[in-house]
Parts: C-alpha cells; sequence; structure tokens
C-alpha cells in the first residue's frame, strides 16, 4: 500500500480538493438511496391506496406532485454535483501526473551513465508515458469506482437491515462468497500483471531500438529478422495479457452468476414476504430498485482489483524510478566556482575500477592552464573513460583528480561541467537548427557568436544547407555526414567558452585537411582554454604540449611529440605507420 501513500504525498496542493472529491463521491454514492426511497414513499403514501381503494384523493395528488418536485430537483441536484466531482478528479489527476512527469525527468537528468546503461530505452519511456497513465487512471477512476462501490453496498445493506433485517440477510448471505472469489481471483491476477509490465516494456524496447538503429537493421538485410523479433515481444505482450484477461474470465461467470442470484432472491423472497404480509409494496420497490447496488459493487470488485493491480504494477516502476539516486551528486560543501576556472587539471595516482574491470591503473597527469595534452593508445586502453573522470561522468576508484589544484568532487557538479567543453566520440546532434545544436550550452549566444564558433570548427557548410543556420538536423532533420556532425559537435563545445576543452577521438572522420584548420584555430582560441585530445591521428598529437600514451589502462609513455616518436614504443610505431602511409600517399606529416 505504499504506493497509494506515495501518491497521497505527490498530491500535494491539491489534496483538499481531492478529499472534496472523495467526499463527494461518498455524498452521491448515499444519494443513490434517495431516489429508491422516494420512490417507495410515493408506492406507500400514493399508489397503495389507489390500488386498495381505486381511488385518488386530493392529499395523494398534492403529494405525488411535490414527490415527483423533490425526485427531479435531486436528481439534478445529483448530476450537477456528479459533473464538478469528475471535473475535480480529472483536474487532480492531470496536475498530479504532470508533477510526477516533471520530477521524474528532472531525477533522470541527474543520473549517472551506469543508471543509463542499467536501464533500457524503451523501459524508461514506458515509465514517463503508459505507467504514468496508469497512476492517472487509478486517482481519477480507480478510486472514485472503488469508493462508489463500498459505500453504495454499506448504506444499501444497512438500509435494508433497516427495513427489513429478515429479507436483508436473506440476499447478504451470499457476500462472502463473492469476496472470497474475489480474493482469489486477486492473489492469481497480480503476478500477472507484474509480468504484463515487463511485456510491455519489452515490447517499446524493441521498437525503440529499431528505430533508432534502423540503417544498421538496412544495411545487413535484417528486416525479416528485427520483424520475427518484433512479433515475439508482440507475442509475449498478447499472451501475457490474454492470459491476465482470461483468468478473469475464468473467475466472472461464478462472480457474476452468484451476483445475479440476488435479483431472482429479491423476487421469490419479496414476493413471498409481500404475500404473506410481511413487507409493503412501497419496500418491495425499495430493495427491487435497489438490488443493483449490491450486485453491481460485487461484480465491479474484481474489474476494480484488476486495475489495482496494474497500477500497483507501474507504479513500483515509477517509485523506484522516482527515488532512484544518482552516486555522482555534488557534496553538500561544495564550493561555488567564483568566475572562471584557470583550467590546471591533475590526476594524482587515479585508479578506475567499473563493474569489477580495472579499467584505469596508477594515473598520474599534470596539465597546465593553457596546455594541450593528447592521449593516444590502442582500442579500449582507457582513454575515454580517462577524461570521463573530468566532468565526474564516473568517480575515481582510487587516487583524486583536480581542477585548479581542487578535487573535482569539490565543486558544484553543474559548476564542474559548465567550466568543461565535451565533445564525445559518438555525436549526438538534437533535433533542432545547426544555430540551435551549436548554442546548445549557451542560448544567449548572438547570432554573429555562432557563426564565429561555427568558423573555428569548420562548420561552413551549414551554410550550403536548404534553410543555412536555421536548418534542422538531427532526427528528422537533414541527414549529415559523420564529419559533419562531428564539426557541428566541436563548434557547440566550443561555445560555452570552456576551461577545459575535451575532445575525444572528434576529428576523426574529418579529412586531414580540416582537421590541421580546426587544429590551427583550437591553438589560437581567444578564451584560455586547456585541451585534453584524445586522438589517433599523429597529425593531431603532434601539435600538443605533452602526449600521454594509454595501454592496458596505464601511462606507458609520456612526453612531446619530438621526444615520443624517437623512443621505441606505441607512439613511435603509430608514427611510422602513419607517416609511412602518408609518405607513400605522398602527404608527409
Ligand atoms: N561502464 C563500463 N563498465 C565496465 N567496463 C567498461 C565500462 N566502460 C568502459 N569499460 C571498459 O573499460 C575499458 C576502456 O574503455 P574506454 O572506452 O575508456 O577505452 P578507449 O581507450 O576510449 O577505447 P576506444 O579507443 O575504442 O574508444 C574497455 O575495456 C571497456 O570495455
Amino acid at each position: 500500500m505504499f504506493q497509494l501513500k506515495w501518491v497521497w504525498k505527490n498530491l500535494e496542493g491539491c489534496r483538499k480538493r481531492y478529499i472534496a472529491a472523495l467526499c463527494s463521491t461518498v455524498v452521491l454514492a448515499v444519494m443513490v438511496l434517495g431516489t429508491s426511497l422516494i420512490t417507495a414513499n410515493i408506492m406507500d403514501t400514493v399508489f397503495k391506496p389507489l390500488m386498495e381503494t381505486g381511488q385518488v384523493t386530493e392529499e395523494a395528488r398534492q403529494r405525488l406532485i411535490v414527490l415527483v418536485a423533490v425526485l427531479i430537483g435531486y436528481t439534478l441536484l445529483r448530476t450537477t454535483m456528479a459533473y464538478f466531482s469528475v471535473i475535480t478528479y480529472e483536474t487532480c489527476s492531470q496536475k498530479l501526473v504532470y508533477k510526477l512527469r516533471k520530477d521524474l525527468y528532472r531525477n533522470m537528468q541527474e543520473q549517472d551513465q551506469d543508471f543509463y546503461s542499467r536501464n533500457r530505452t524503451g523501459d524508461l519511456m514506458t515509465r514517463l508515458t503508459g505507467d504514468m497513465d496508469m497512476v492517472r487512471f487509478m486517482v481519477a477512476w480507480i478510486i472514485r469506482q472503488l469508493i462508489d462501490c463500498t459505500v453504495l453496498f454499506l448504506t444499501t445493506s444497512i438500509c435494508f437491515l433497516v427495513t427489513d433485517w429478515l429479507f436483508a440477510l436473506s440476499l447478504l448471505v451470499v457476500t462472502p462468497v463473492i469476496f472470497l472469489l474475489t480474493k482469489r481471483f486477486a492473489k492469481q491476477v497480480q503476478p500477472l500483471y507484474v509480468d504484463l509490465r515487463e511485456r510491455l516494456s519489452q515490447l517499446n524496447t524493441s521498437a525503440q531500438e529499431n528505430i533508432s538503429g534502423n540503417r544498421v537493421v538496412k544495411a545487413f538485410a535484417r528486416e525479416n529478422y528485427e520483424i520475427a523479433k518484433f512479433d515475439e515481444k508482440n507475442e509475449a505482450y498478447k499472451t501475457a495479457n490474454t492470459k491476465a484477461s482470461l483468468l478473469w474470465l475464468k473467475f466472472s461467470p461464478y462472480i457474476d452468476g452468484v451476483s445475479q442470484s440476488l435479483a431472482i432472491a429479491v423476487l421469490l423472497v419479496g414476493g413471498i414476504f409481500l404475500i404473506w404480509g410481511r413487507i409493503s409494496i412501497g419496500t418491495f420497490t425499495l430493495f427491487n430498485s435497489l438490488c443493483w447496488t449490491l450486485t453491481n459493487p460485487m461484480r465491479m470488485l474484481g474489474m476494480h482489483i484488476n486495475d489495482l493491480q496494474r497500477f500497483f504494477a507501474s507504479a513500483n516502476k515509477i517509485i523506484e524510478l522516482y527515488y532512484s539516486k544518482s552516486t555522482i551528486t555534488s557534496r553538500a560543501d561544495a564550493k561555488k566556482v567564483e568566475g572562471r576556472l584557470r583550467g590546471e587539471v591533475e590526476f594524482r595516482n587515479v585508479d578506475l575500477t567499473l563493474h569489477g574491470a580495472k579499467v584505469l591503473k596508477d594515473i598520474s597527469l599534470h596539465v597546465a592552464p593553457g596546455e594541450t595534452l593528447a592521449i593516444m593508445g590502442p582500442t579500449g586502453s582507457g582513454k575515454s573513460s580517462l577524461v570521463s573522470l573530468i566532468p565526474r561522468f564516473s568517480d575515481v576508484t582510487k587516487g583524486e583528480v583536480c581542477v585548479d589544484g581542487v578535487p573535482v568532487g569539490m565543486y558544484p557538479l553543474h559548476d564542474l561541467r559548465a567550466s568543461v567543453g565535451l565533445a564525445t566520440q559518438e555525436v549526438f546532434l538534437f533535433s533542432d537548427t545547426v544555430d540551435g545544436n551549436i548554442a546548445y550550452g549557451d542560448t544567449s549566444l548572438s547570432e554573429e557568436e555562432v557563426k564565429r564558433f561555427a568558423k573555428m570548427a569548420d562548420v561552413d557548410f551549414a551554410e550550403k544547407l536548404p534553410d543555412g543556420f536555421d536548418t534542422v538536423i538531427g532526427e528528422r532533420g537533414t541527414g549529415l555526414s559523420g564529419g559533419q556532425k562531428q564539426r557541428i559537435a566541436l563548434a557547440r563545445a566550443l561555445a560555452v567558452r570552456p576551461s577545459i576543452l575535451i575532445l575525444d577521438d572528434t576529428t576523426s572522420a574529418v579529412d586531414l585537411e580540416t582537421e590541421k584548420y580546426i587544429q590551427e584555430q583550437l591553438s589560437s582560441l581567444d578564451f584560455p582554454c586547456t585541451k585534453i585530445i584524445v586522438a589517433q591521428r599523429i597529425s593531431t598529437t603532434k601539435r600538443a604540449d605533452k602526449i600521454a600514451v594509454l595501454e592496458h589502462g596505464e601511462i606507458t609513455q609520456y612526453g612531446t611529440h619530438e621526444e615520443l616518436s624517437k623512443k621505441p614504443g606505441y607512439y613511435r610505431e603509430v608514427f611510422l605507420l602513419q607517416n609511412g602511409m602518408e609518405e607513400t600517399e605522398g602527404e608527409a606529416i
């Protein structure tokens, strides 16, 4: 039931309105009795004398007019109340879901890389959409129905007991059977809905992966394989859905049968009591017209339990995400960055272990403000992991990473990351204009400034796009080449005028001439900036002040291009290889 407590906690701000809506449901349910009681009164005071004497007195006529008028007024009042009640439920539930979605989205923004590698995108999307809708459905509908059913059942039972206890007991005797059946059903259906929720998430993940990777699918002509894979998930979802529905179908004939037997009992027992003179025609009418208020809750209870279990399965997923905490957060005593960081970077005996694998071992490096450090090494040697420690995408296992002599953990995370410009290996561009993508980190940039950074990263090609810098790129936008994307990502990283610029293999897809131009631009930036460049090309590394060679998570070589190109080792091997290759292409380094 902690799920309900959590919903209640998040209803803050509209709790009073929601309580009013709940109360209105109680009142509306009780008011159902009113209609039947007035009708019973008409039967006993107007129609009974009429049947007995065959005459209508003036008093009875007046009474009939008054009671019918009361009935009309009463119905109008109930309908109006019901209208406002539904509106209140809707507004409260929409407000709740809006708040929850906002909170969840904010929490997702604060999660670390580990979180995103643990959770599938399709699953996260399901939490933000389908699961969220289930919570809304719970607040706006299920709770209302449960209260309505319970109050109707209780008030009718009390009314029946007060009116004629024997008649009432002869009807209520079947209710324990229904409750037992419902309880068994609830117990069996719960795991089915947990499974159903998981199948839906798998289905969404499969669709999302297919959409994201559609080029790979096409390149390998694996459409049929993908269709079969999706079909498998679709089938599993259908089976899980059918299983849950069939379970209800297994129970519903019994529940329906028992509850329908009440209507027969009313006619049978009521008819006998009427003949015996134990009850009046008004009482019989009352029992007959209110019989549905006993049968309906009993019949609907199973359905509502169905919905309730679906809500619990969805709420569990949302709550898990809601309270999920990143392990990388700002310390309470973190000191705000005043002004600009100088950009001094130091690794002190750093070890990094990721999921049990030792990725970095005893790394010590120092980069002075404004210097350029190039990092080179074979694939999987730990280059990306090393640079990701600076903006704290991961935290060191041992040792310290310092910026301006202060451990990175001592800075507020936002301030630290705002001081670092990063262009990653895998370029991600937003579905926005070229201009919007470049100004992503600083939306206050003027058009001229955007163009200036674009020029530094050689994004001149944007001028030739259909709408120039206003051309929408990224998902559903104009297609760009890998090198073009990399250049936009570089311009985006430069546009925040970072104190530390990290380029993780950012120019690997651009041609040598463009790369040379970019390197020249980087060496003459008009703001102080320390550059840490992961690169595989000697043409990039040779311009750096220092080069670190990383092999198997360890620094095996450290020095300038002149030093390392003469020393035996990885750097020289790459140097000779690339030099030779380029010499054969007639382009000397
Ligand atoms: N989240 C993770 N969990 C476990 N191991 C990881 C994780 N991220 C990276 N690794 C491992 O750490 C090692 C270094 O990876 P990293 O991406 O830093 O290498 P790299 O030198 O940048 O490689 P490349 O040049 O191919 O980009 C690899 O063996 C990789 O499998």
